[in-house]
């Protein structure tokens, strides 16, 4: 099958085009490394250095599917600039779909997120739960989903919509890396690296057994493999949603420890005000993944994915 990943510069899609590169597909990457690089697209994929919006210059009855990836995902970010994240994810988005719409492609794998939850009443969350993103990241995400949905209902295309809860871990020469780092764990790994001085613990007032934010955190390769099963689980007409996560959460101050103990660093500490369009907890409960997708993630330790993590940020300072 041939299929188009937009955003495969980055971290997420670079690992799951590696996977449909091994699984025998022909790939093809739409980037235009505004956070990803170009040497993290995968060997044997294609390359367009090209935006989401244009995406009506590329795309024709040839492919069989698009994953999308391509976003604006940082929730502190979102919160100051949300005017990048409505034209971003839903403008990029909006033209991504009809740009499918008019080559006829039939079928659309989209990187939503747990940020459309927002503050859960329950947890662990389901599909089911209310939508009331704490972000504009988060009801930008959302309204992609809206979107998607209508566009299955009236278009016939068939859709999963995967909502991803925090991705960590890296996949051989694949993994996490921004410029500026924004995300926790390979910040942690930096300080571990004597590369920063103390890692900000945003808010330690928080409704949590230990005061910081509770996240799941679900390795890259279990995620990548939800894409290729959620490939063959898309019907026509039908828009599925399913949460991807290991169903256990761990606090920031869990994070900083276990990087502590698999590093074997010290890591400072250092509290910091609360960042804004935070929630206290986001836990998955991944039961419809499992139902529909025949999903089954077998690397749910954190330690394990904090060493896979740490591997690969000391294969790229290496490189530096
Ligand atoms: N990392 C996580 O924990 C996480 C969790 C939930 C959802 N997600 C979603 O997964 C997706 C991938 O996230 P990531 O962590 O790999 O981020 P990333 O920043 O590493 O990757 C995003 C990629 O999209 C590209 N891009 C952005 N806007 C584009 C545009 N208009 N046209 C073409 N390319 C564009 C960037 O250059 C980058 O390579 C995002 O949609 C994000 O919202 C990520
Ligand atoms: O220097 C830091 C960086 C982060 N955090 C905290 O660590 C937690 C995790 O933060 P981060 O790694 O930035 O991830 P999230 O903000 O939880 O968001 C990720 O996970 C979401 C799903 O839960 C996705 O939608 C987003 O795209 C993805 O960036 C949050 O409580 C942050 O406040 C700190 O305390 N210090």
């Amino acid at each position: 099958m041939k299929y188009l990943v937009t955003g495969g510069a980055g971290y997420v899609g670079s690992v799951v085009a590696q996977h449909l590169l091994e699984a025998g597909h022909e790939v093809t990457v739409l980037d235009n490394l505004t956070t990803g690089f170009r040497e993290g697209v995968p060997a044997g994929a294609t390359f367009i250095e090209g935006d989401i919006r244009d995406a009506a210059k590329w795309l024709d009855a040839s492919y069989d599917g698009v994953l999308h990836f391509a976003a604006s995902s940082q929730v502190g970010e979102s919160v100051v600039r949300p005017e990048k994240y409505w034209d971003n994810n839903v403008a990029g988005s909006l033209a991504l779909l009809g740009a499918m719409r008019d080559a006829g492609v039939p079928k659309l794998v989209f990187s939503s997120t747990a940020a459309t939850y927002g503050e859960p009443e329950q947890v662990p969350i389901r599909e089911t739960a209310p939508t009331r993103p704490t972000s504009p990241y988060g009801a930008s995400k959302l309204a992609v989903d809206h979107m998607i949905t209508g566009e299955a209902g009236a278009h016939g295309l068939a859709a999963v919509s995967l909502r991803y809860f925090n991705v960590a871990g890296a996949y051989g020469a694949h993994g996490e890396r921004h410029d500026p780092e924004s995300h926790l764990i390979p910040l942690v790994l930096q300080v571990a690296q004597g590369r920063r001085e103390s890692i900000s613990v945003f808010g330690d007032d928080y409704p949590t057994p230990d005061g910081t934010c509770v996240r799941d955190y679900i390795h890259v390769a279990d995620l990548a493999e939800a894409h290729l099963l959620a490939l063959t689980a898309a019907r026509p007409g039908e828009h599925l949603i399913c949460n991807l996560g290991n169903g256990e959460g761990f606090s920031v101050r869990e994070v900083i420890e276990t990087v502590r103990r698999v590093t074997g660093h010290p890591v400072p500490e250092v509290v910091a005000p609360r960042r804004g369009g935070d929630p206290a907890v986001l836990v998955a409960s991944a039961d419809t993944a499992r139902e529909k997708l025949g999903w089954n993630p077998s690397r749910a330790d954190l330690a394990g994915i904090v060493a896979d993590a740490w591997e690969f940020a000391q294969h790229i300072s290496r490189e530096r």
